[in-house]
């Protein structure tokens, strides 16, 4: 069984809008609308993992992170630990890097089942308009 750690940027505007990506058709997950980030390698921080996945993916650099949750999550082949960061100041503008779609939801209109099940407790502390613990 896998176990992997990974790190995702909860990127929001001062509107209370959240900047998603949509995963490929070929990968873990295809299709759903997802936080961007990825897999914390060896050596690597969660902040800094964030940091770099954040760069790679939508070209932002964050500038102020908090984390907003840390969860285990049992997906049938592989056990995932998640932290979802909460991205409140950054450099740059966020878009599609690698070709992925990318957009601005509203943080009340989020729809958990276009997620990952994974996100689901997270997606629902959002729409319920709470910010980060520290
Ligand atoms: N990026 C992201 N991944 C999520 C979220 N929720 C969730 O369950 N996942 C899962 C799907 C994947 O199994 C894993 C993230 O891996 P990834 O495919 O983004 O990893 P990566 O960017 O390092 O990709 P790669 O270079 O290994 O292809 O976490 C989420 O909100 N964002
Ligand atoms: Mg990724």
């Amino acid at each position: 069984m896998k176990t992997l750690q990974i790190a995702v940027g909860i990127i929001r505007n001062p509107q209370d809008e959240i900047f998603v990506t949509r995963r490929a058709a070929d990968v873990h997950m295809a299709n759903r609308l997802e936080f961007p980030g990825g897999k914390i390698e060896p050596l690597e921080t969660p902040e800094q993992a964030l940091a770099r996945e954040l760069r790679e993916e939508v070209g932002i650099t964050p500038l102020e992170i908090s984390l907003f949750e840390k969860l285990e999550y049992q997906f049938p082949d592989r056990h995932l630990t998640l932290w979802f960061w909460l991205v409140e100041r950054w450099e740059g503008e966020p878009w599609g890097r690698e070709g992925q779609p990318g957009q601005w939801i509203a943080q009340r209109a989020l729809d958990a089942e276009a997620f990952p099940p994974a996100n689901k407790p997270v997606i629902n502390r959002l729409m319920a308009g709470q910010s980060a613990t520290g």
